[in-house]
């Protein structure tokens, strides 16, 4: 299995760790636009080295109840990042976002792959995907971050109803002229879900495979961890890991995390135990 973007290809045969780059006000200290520029670049170089092949950059927080973000100012804090990754590193660059100018102004200034929570549902998201001809990231959410999590419930099992999904919005890309091919599923961990339905859709994981398609997860630091160890975000880098384990040996190709180093790491062991099935 892999992915192509401009005839990059990367090999999926593995699971390939997705380090996560937030270029929020609250993700990094206080400081000037340039010290923020500074400060995201030396933290991708962080995760590059330590075994990243995906950085995603994301301009607006999409955690349960944050506040939206205008276009001009997404657009200010994401595209000089992907500018500057593109420019000085080898890595293939995925911009988290909705907004149909901030996927084309991120793949003229070189990103490889969209990455929207929203499955391309906002206006015009879905044309401005197939213009850019990137591969697209398509990830299950049951009503949007301001209200997803006030009472998720699912008529149906819950793994049936993100399958329909699926299936619903992969017809949708196809039909408006996005290669199948460039097509990656993510069943949205945390998205309007609760935590049986998190733990349900992480232990039924397999039952996508049936789409061809390769899965990108993302678990990384999430309530569905703080909710059975009840520590903060940043004690759960080992049930993060687990997580992303679990994950892998299911069949997951992108693991989308915080951290990079530990799961990369952890990522190693599943490859040599995979390749021995
Ligand atoms: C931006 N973002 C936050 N959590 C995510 C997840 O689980 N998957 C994807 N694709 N993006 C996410």
């Amino acid at each position: 299995m892999e992915i192509n973007c401009h005839d990059n290809v990367i090999d999926l045969t593995y699971p390939q760790v997705m380090g996560i780059l937030n270029v929020t006000p609250d993700s990094f200290s206080d400081g000037g636009r340039y010290q923020q520029l500074d400060a995201a670049l030396r933290h991708a170089d962080t995760m590059i080295q330590a075994g990243a092949t995906f950085i995603d950059i994301g301009g607006e927080s999409t955690r349960p109840g944050a506040a939206e973000v205008s276009e001009q100012e997404e657009l200010s804090r994401v595209i000089p990042v992907v500018e500057k990754i593109a420019q000085y590193f080898e890595v293939w660059i995925s911009v988290d976002t909705s907004k149909p100018q901030v996927m084309i102004e991120s793949a003229k200034a070189g990103a490889h792959l969209i990455n929207d929570i929203r499955a391309l549902t906002e206006p015009g998201a879905l044309q401005a995907a197939a213009q850019t001809g990137l591969p697209v990231c398509l990830m299950h959410m049951q009503g949007n971050p301001q209200t997803m999590q006030h009472a998720p419930s699912y008529q149906d099992d819950v793994v049936n109803e993100v399958d329909h999904f699926f299936t619903e919005h992969i017809a949708r890309c196809v039909n408006a002229g996005i290669d199948r091919q460039k097509i990656l599923l993510d069943p949205g961990f945390g998205f309007g879900k609760t935590l049986q339905h998190n733990y349900r859709l992480l232990a039924n994981l397999p039952h996508f495979h049936h789409f061809g398609l390769p899965l990108l997860v993302g678990m990384s630091r999430k309530s569905m961890i703080g909710q059975l160890l009840n520590v903060a975000p940043e004690s759960r880098t080992i049930g993060s890991v687990s997580c992303a384990v679990i994950a892998a040996m299911a069949g997951a190709k992108i693991i989308r995390v915080h951290d990079v180093k530990q799961t990369f790491d952890a990522l190693r062991i599943v490859q040599a135990t995979l390749a021995e099935k």
